[in-house]
């Protein structure tokens, strides 16, 4: 399959919700709401959700759509501010919208994994949002538990690595089979990206989260200090990590769980996306102990323990690394 009009119909959608995203940071901050599981949602969550099924929902009419967000929250009686904020810029792309259809729209993305079905996330890095940084809009289409397509807005992200204060806005589009593309977000010519070919030990950079308890830092630094990296780290946050190994502009992302032994598992819509565009610019994604990741068993990647993703050609060096890291007495760790 090619899936062409896949392709199109997700860079439309991903797109109108780039431009949900940076209008709600301009105009008033992000009106960030606290959900019970004490994450942060922002009203930009809940309209690129909106946004993003309702464009779906139209084109591929069976398809199961399963997202980060409903509309539970935003339902409380106590809300109705939030959701005329909501309501006020999902009519900037979306015209005939109303409170009542955009909590259709958004609970259309609380569907079940299928054989065929899509994952969203409508902003990942709610946290670099929030302070200003990157973040990505995620949305992927899955069939027989494999990641077909992935497209990545992310419109902080600068278009030229080497011009970090250059235009800024980049989608990452990967096909199965097809390979992995950068298009700026304002519109231009798609661009084929490949990973960093070099495998000189001192050239290889890893990429990593801002907030640290979203993994497990000292062991990941332990893991690339046995490896021998030397280049400094890039601090970033969302799955623009995996767009920036494709690009060749890193080497590594490593996810592990704290402590090591905690029954979490990652969410699908966390990583969907990106192991589509980072595989097919040359680059390989596993768990911890290096097997394919599972998007057939649920919500969350309950089959899998931890994410490496990589340029490919270390791949198997950092598992071994892994490996041995995880059973040295001294880097094991628990709660504290
Ligand atoms: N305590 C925690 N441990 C592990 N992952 C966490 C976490 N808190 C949040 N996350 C996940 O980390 C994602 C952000 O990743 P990163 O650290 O790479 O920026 C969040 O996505 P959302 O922002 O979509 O909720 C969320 O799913
Ligand atoms: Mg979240
Ligand atoms: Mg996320
Ligand atoms: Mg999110």
């Amino acid at each position: 399959m090619s899936y062409q009009r896949e392709k199109q119909v997700a860079i439309q959608a991903v797109t109108a919700a780039a431009q949900l995203c940076e209008q709600v940071r301009q105009e008033e901050g992000s009106l960030t709401l606290t959900k019970p599981d004490r994450s942060p949602v922002t009203v930009a969550d809940f309209g690129t959700q909106a946004v993003i099924c309702r464009v779906l929902a139209e084109a591929f009419p069976g398809d199961s759509i399963v997202g980060e967000e409903n509309s539970s929250l935003l339902r409380q009686p106590a809300m109705t501010q939030q959701l005329t904020g909501v309501t006020h810029y999902v009519k900037s792309q979306i015209a005939e919208a109303t409170p009542e259809t955009i909590i259709t729209w958004i609970d259309r993305g609380t569907g079940q994994v299928a054989d065929r079905y899509w994952t969203l996330d409508p902003i990942d890095g709610t946290k670099g949002y929030v302070r200003g940084d990157n973040y990505a809009i995620a949305l992927a289409l899955i069939e027989d538990g494999e990641v077909k397509l992935g497209v990545l807005g992310c419109p902080a992200l600068p278009i030229h690595p080497n011009q970090p204060d250059g235009d800024r806005g980049v989608l990452f589009v990967g096909v199965k089979g097809q390979g992995t593309t950068l298009i700026p977000l304002a519109g231009g010519q798609p661009q084929t990206i490949r990973i960093n070919e070099c495998d000189r030990i001192e050239s290889l950079r890893l990429v990593k989260s801002v907030e640290s308890s979203h993994g497990n830092p000292e062991l990941e630094v332990a893991i690339t200090q046995s490896l021998g990296f030397t280049t400094p780290s890039l601090q970033i946050d969302s799955m623009v990590k995996y767009g920036i190994i494709a690009r060749g502009e890193a080497d590594l992302y490593i996810r592990l769980p704290f402590p090591l032994e905690s029954s979490k598992r990652q969410n699908i819509w966390d990583h969907a996306a990106g192991v589509v565009i980072l595989e097919e610019a040359g680059g390989r994604v596993t768990d911890m102990y290096g097997k394919p990741l599972d998007f057939a068993c649920g919500t969350k990647l309950f089959n899998n323990q931890g994410i490496i993703a990589s340029n490919g050609a270390i791949h198997d060096a950092v598992l071994a690394t892994v490996a041995q890291e995880i059973q040295a007495p001294e880097t094991s760790q628990s709660t504290p």
